[in-house]
């Protein structure tokens, strides 16, 4: 369902650094992009992240904005998800990342300033989910996915080093963590039937891609209410090598050590780890992740005329 409500005050956010930087040349014209469509444009944007996402939720909590867009990869999208999930404030994703999967999974325009910003005028809204977790504290959300194992441990890695850029830096961390990681002890405990396992990963998934591409959980989707929970379970290194590259086709969900379960309320028990979600540094394990039907408005293409 779509529809068509009018944004005066829009406010924005954008990530100087993503993708490497040329980003930040694309998103220094977006706020006269939108300025020209009538909008009136608050800039948020920070030096920092944690700035940024201090700006946008103060702007959303406040009532000074009607509309908040956020310009980079997913790591942009998620400040968004977490200044306007729960709230009646729509999100705008400008995709300009390097992994831009919470947009691509809601079919917006990638790497398209000028199709972003038609988009955003257009002014189309949908509903969908997001995840919420909850251990003690505050409840961060995430939109995409909430990743827990090697894949974490991973971009941890990749975050600690400024080069190579983009997705080779991903693919390095890789190769340099497969032979150091041990499979993790995990409780992994699905609407209240448990699960404990030995595995190489656990992604708990609103959208069907993560780390730019990757189709970890190819059937989720973001408006069913339910989480996609993808467990890899203990497999040598070369088997791992053998499966890790199907990822990008969607076609691991096949293997052996590869379950697939559905539910809406996911609890995750393991020690010395650190989940992300949406390539961010995100939660301690243990945590409870939860389904928000419809938490999010997200700006989207009009609809086709038929
Ligand atoms: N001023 C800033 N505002 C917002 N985010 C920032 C800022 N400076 C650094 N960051 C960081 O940039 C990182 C990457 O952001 P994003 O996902 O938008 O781009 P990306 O190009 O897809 O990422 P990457 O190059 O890391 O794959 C995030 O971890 C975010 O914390």
């Amino acid at each position: 369902m779509t529809e068509a409500p009018a944004f005066a005050r829009v406010g924005l956010v954008v990530n100087p650094s993503a993708s490497a930087g040329s980003a930040g040349r694309a998103a220094a014209t977006l706020g006269s992009a939108l300025a020209r469509h009538g909008l009136t444009v608050t800039d948020l944007s920070s030096r920092s992240a944690g700035g940024a996402l201090a700006h946008a939720q103060h702007a959303v909590r406040d009532g000074e904005i009607d509309l908040l867009v956020v310009a980079g990869g997913d790591g942009m999208a998620h400040l968004g998800v977490n200044a306007c999930a729960g709230t009646d404030i729509p999100l705008g994703i400008v995709a300009l990342g390097t992994g831009n999967d919470i947009a691509t999974g809601l079919g917006l325009p990638i790497h398209d300033a000028a199709a972003s910003v038609a988009m955003i005028a257009g002014g189309h809204t949908r509903a969908v989910d997001a995840g919420r977790v909850d251990g003690g504290g505050h409840r961060p959300w995430f939109g995409g996915t909430l990743y827990a194992g090697f894949d974490a441990v991973v971009n941890a890695r990749a975050n600690r080093w400024s080069w190579p850029k983009g997705q080779a830096r991903y693919n390095l961390a890789v190769v340099r963590e497969l032979p150091v990681f041990s499979p993790i002890p995990y409780a992994v405990t699905v609407d209240g039937t448990r699960h404990d396992t030995e595995a190489m990963l656990v992604i708990v998934a609103n959208a069907a891609s993560y780390g730019g591409g990757m189709q970890v959980t190819p059937e989720a989707l973001m408006d069913d209410g339910l989480f996609d929970v993808l467990i890899l379970e203990r497999v040598g290194r070369a088997e791992f090598l053998r499966v890790f590259p199907k990822v990008f086709a969607g076609t691991h969900v096949d293997h052996p050590a590869v379950r697939i379960l559905r539910g809406a309320r996911v609890r995750l028990d393991a020690e010395g780890i650190t989940s992300y979600a949406d390539g961010e540094p995100f939660h301690p394990v243990p945590l409870r992740a939860e389904v928000v039907p419809g938490a999010l408005r997200v700006i989207v293409p009009a609809p086709e005329v038929r």
